[in-house]
């Protein structure tokens, strides 16, 4: 009998007590706290820590980095004590790996020089992958999708559809995916690092649809 599927649901960028409040009532498995330089979403690592004491048990916290230095990826853990990192830059698996925590890593789908080959090989130590909408080197967050033919078939790992995902589209995104999980930040927003609580309700209400029709009674 196969075993049933729930999609994970990851909100990111979030910077508000009020915000962290409904994703956890809202049961989502994951949140992320943005430390990549110049986003709009950025939060200190104090701010960050008072989020992460409001988290209910059981819901993770994801610490977002894009090309930050070691230093400062320290400081975060010391200050957060994430769950686990995300990582959206030219990180390779030696960098990722060298703080012992779990770690995902971000893959640019978007513009030319994506590369979303060997991931198993030049990350061995990922605990799982996100395939994003933006370019390499370029930030994310934006909002866009990508086409998502281009995800590869063979992913070694667990992995999570990120980039331009909303309540409007996020239930045809898992059926034609078959994601692991979903990360998000715009498409709940009102502005950005502001979310909206029915966006987020809506969000979840379409993934637990997809979910439901995936498995039939
Ligand atoms: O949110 C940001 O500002 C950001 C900056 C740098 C790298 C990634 C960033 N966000 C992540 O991008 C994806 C998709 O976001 P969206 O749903 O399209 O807005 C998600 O993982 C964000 O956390």
């Amino acid at each position: 009998m196969p075993l049933p599927r729930r999609t994970r649901i990851k909100f990111c960028g979030l910077t508000r007590l009020e915000d962290v409040a409904v994703a956890c009532a809202l049961g989502v498995d994951a949140v992320g706290f943005v430390f990549a330089e110049r986003s709009k979403r950025r939060v200190s690592p104090a701010q960050a820590a008072l989020l992460r004491e409001a988290l209910d048990p059981f819901v993770a916290s994801v610490a977002l980095f894009m090309d930050n230095d070691a230093a400062t990826v320290r400081d975060v853990i010391d200050t957060v004590r994430p769950t686990l990192l995300q990582f959206h830059g030219d990180e390779d698996d030696a960098f990722c790996a060298a703080f012992g925590l779990p770690y995902l890593k971000a893959v640019a789908m978007g513009g030319e020089g994506a590369r979303a080959d060997d991931l198993g090989e030049r990350y061995p130590h990922a605990t799982g992958f996100l395939f994003d909408s933006h370019a390499a080197g370029q930030a994310g967050g934006s909002g866009h999708a990508f086409d998502w033919s281009r995800i590869p078939c063979d992913c070694p790992r667990p992995w999570l559809l990120a980039g331009g995902l909303h309540p409007g589209n996020v239930f045809d995104a898992i059926r034609a995916t078959q994601c692991w999980g979903v990360d998000v930040s715009s498409g709940i927003e009102s502005v950005p690092g502001e979310k909206d609580a029915m966006k987020m309700r809506r969000f979840v209400e379409d993934v637990r649809r997809a979910d439901a029709i995936a498995n039939p009674a």
